[in-house]
């Protein structure tokens, strides 16, 4: 028996600024901090402390802003004032405070993270300023830290389409929001992740992050590789879409059923990050409208159950050491109808 649900939506805003065409999901920045202030060796006065460079989250907030406030890039905090007669204490730099948006993960240029800001006013130090000159080090101020630094940006979204090319994930977003998603029948259509907002009658909203393809071998970065999967990393729902009639990514590629596309992707996602094996997962299979799909889906219905049973005829290269953990499999067309989703479901 077939049952049809129909996800009932009102009108979607506009995505914000940050999720339209142009966004950027990373930048780089040279960052100072300010040098501290000299010391006066006759009074034992001492230099103002420089001051630092802060990172400061923001909501909706984008990368792109940084780069309308500081045009080059450069982000050098103000110096310590010297020790004088009259300011024994030297007065301190002022720190620059630059606002991110929240999702931010900062890493030095040769790739040491140095921290990330997961929260609304969260607060981290990316170049100290200088110590002011005193007794110690000879009355000179220090220089400040200097570093070159990488803001990298993981959206926060609450469901992530994860999938091979092809298997529909832009169709489905397209079917569930307003998000105008570029759909076509080669690989590699989507190549930034597109963002959906779906609101329901009730003004509960979900945003939901179609992302670009992956591939066997995406760790070895073959394809687009594996760096949209950090987007999925802050998501609450991961949604596996695989095409009931697997996938060939070119005729010198191996073909895969849908059963390998389901293990092949769970094997890439471990790879990338074991733990996104434990986020709540649907798989969604795509393309029942086509021939013979329900007959497919009858003989693999089974397998997809007891997935890692499965694993046992893959070889080494390919077999995951632990299974996704989904709650149920769905089966659908999201081609049905330009705002109409249908989920089918045999009993
Ligand atoms: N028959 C059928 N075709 C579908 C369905 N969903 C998507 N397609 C077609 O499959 C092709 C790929 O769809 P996309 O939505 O671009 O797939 P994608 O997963 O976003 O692909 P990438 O951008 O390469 O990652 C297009 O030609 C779609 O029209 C479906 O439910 N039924």
């Amino acid at each position: 028996m077939v049952f049809c649900t129909k996800i009932n939506y009102i009108k979607v805003k506009t995505p914000r600024k940050y999720l339209q065409s142009s966004f950027i999901d990373s930048l780089r920045l040279f960052v100072k901090g300010g040098s501290g202030g000299n010391g006066l060796p006759k009074f034992g006065g001492i230099g103002g402390q420089g001051g630092n460079v802060e990172l400061v989250a923001k909501d909706n907030y984008a990368l792109e802003s940084i780069c309308s406030v500081y045009k080059n890039k450069r982000i050098i905090a103000k110096h310590g004032r010297d020790s004088t007669h009259n300011f024994i204490l030297g007065i301190p730099g002022e720190s620059i405070k630059v606002e991110v948006p929240t999702g931010i993960t900062v890493f030095t240029d040769d790739g040491m993270k140095i921290g990330e800001l997961n929260k609304e006013g969260e607060q981290l130090i990316v170049a100290r300023g200088g110590t002011g000159g005193h007794s110690k080090n000879g009355f000179l101020g220090l220089q400040g830290q200097t570093h070159s630094i990488k803001l990298d940006l993981k959206l926060i979204s609450d469901v992530g389409l994860v999938g091979f090319p092809n298997a529909g994930k832009s169709t489905l977003l397209k079917a569930l929001s307003h998000a105008k998603p570029k759909i076509a029948s080669y690989p590699f259509t989507t190549i930034r992740p597109n963002i959906g907002i779906i609101m329901y009658k009730d003004l509960r909203q979900i945003s939901m992050a179609d992302l670009p393809g992956l591939i066997e071998g995406a760790h070895a970065n073959k394809g687009m590789g594996h760096k949209f999967l950090k987007h999925v990393e802050r998501t609450k729902l991961m949604l596996l879409v695989v095409d009931i009639n697997g996938f060939q990514l070119s005729p010198q590629h191996e073909f895969r059923t849908c059963i390998d596309t389901i293990v092949l992707l769970n094997k890439e996602l471990e790879l990338y990050n074991p733990s996104l094996l434990d986020k709540p997962t649907i798989i969604v299979i795509n393309k029942m409208d086509t021939n013979n799909a329900w007959k497919t889906l009858d003989s693999i219905k089974h397998q997809i159950n007891n997935i890692s049973d499965t694993f046992e005829a893959y070889p080494e290269n390919l077999r995951p050491n632990k299974p996704l953990k989904f709650y149920e499999f769905l089966p659908i067309s999201a081609k049905e109808g330009e705002r109409q989703f249908k989920v089918l479901k045999t009993n």
